[in-house]
């Protein structure tokens, strides 16, 4: 605990190991919300990914441990499959003087804490929406973290959108729900863009609408505060148009196929931070 100082929110300097998706979507999203400069938000890569990272001022390196030595912020996003030996081969450089993050599904936090050889960290679930600064990120501390290390977390992801602190345990389900789900919705808005081209509307017209819809429909069931039920409600008319195409859902189950997505997600999660 000796090597503990307070990381300035102002200069703190935060570092990807992982040039993915989900990195690029958090660095994108804290560059724009001007939480951070890009001057402070930092990767290695040598592929393609390095131009796409550098295309929004994202500083890259050659070498992850470039990215450590010049960061005081470390945040782990690679693939589950792969980081604990990323981790491993950095420990030599890790010390308590950083503040690490984990954004890795389905990976204990006592794993990464005994791979890293200390306990300063943080786990993060956030979602790819932290690219245009409505993700939905949900944090837990580890043994040596610091009250104000979650402040700081918790400023740098809420910056990118909402923030939720929660036990551990659970962090399967909310991976199944909130980590994976944007794409459960992607594939509903590409499907009801579909309907309305089967209906006879034109393609680019079509998915405009199912967009705006599902963003008007989430608005408003977080905006609102009334139960999605009482919003459904509100939507279909007696012997109307709505209540027909609900009955062709109930019909196809559509909610526990939803329900189903969640559970299955949340499972895989689980049976990630077993191997
Ligand atoms: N995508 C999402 O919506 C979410 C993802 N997550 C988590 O984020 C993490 C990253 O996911 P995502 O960004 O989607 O995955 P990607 O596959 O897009 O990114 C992983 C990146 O890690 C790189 N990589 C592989 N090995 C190393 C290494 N030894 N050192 C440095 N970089 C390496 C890969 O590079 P290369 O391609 O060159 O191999 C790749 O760019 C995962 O653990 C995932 O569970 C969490 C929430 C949501
Ligand atoms: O599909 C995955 O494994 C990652 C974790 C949550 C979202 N994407």
């Amino acid at each position: 605990m000796a090597n503990i100082t307070p990381i300035s929110t102002e200069s703190c300097k935060i570092g990807f190991i992982g040039a993915g998706k989900m990195a690029e979507s958090i660095g994108r999203g804290v560059i724009n919300s001007g939480v951070l400069p890009a001057s402070n938000v930092r990767t290695a890569h040598l592929g393609l990914r390095r131009t796409v990272f550098e295309s929004f001022g994202t500083k890259v390196f050659d070498q992850n441990s470039q990215v450590v030595q010049d960061s005081d912020v470390v945040i782990f996003s690679v693939k589950s499959q792969v980081v604990k030996d990323v981790v491993l081969q950095l420990r030599p450089l890790l010390s308590e003087k950083q503040l690490l993050v984990s954004v890795v599904a389905g990976v204990k936090l006592k794993d990464l804490q005994e791979w890293a050889g200390h306990s300063r960290f943080i786990r993060v679930m956030p979602n790819t929406p932290a690219a245009v600064g409505v993700a939905a990120s949900v944090i837990t501390l580890g043994d040596a973290a610091t009250k104000e290390d979650g402040e700081l977390i918790s400023k740098i992801f809420g910056a990118i959108g909402k923030v939720w602190t929660a036990q551990e345990k659970l962090f399967d389900a909310i991976t199944g729900l909130s980590a994976s789900g944007p794409a459960y919705i992607f594939l509903a808005i590409e499907a009801l863009a579909d309907g309305g081209v089967a209906a006879g509307l034109p393609r680019e017209l079509s998915l405009g609408l199912a967009s705006q819809m599902v963003l008007g429909a989430a608005s408003m069931a977080v905006s609102t505060g009334k139960h999605p039920s009482q919003l459904k409600d509100d939507v279909a008319s007696p012997g109307g148009t709505t209540i027909a195409g609900i009955h062709e859902l109930e019909k196809a189950g559509f909610r526990g196929i939803l329900m189903n997505a969640v559970v299955a997600a949340a499972k895989r999660s689980q049976e990630l931070s077993m191997n």
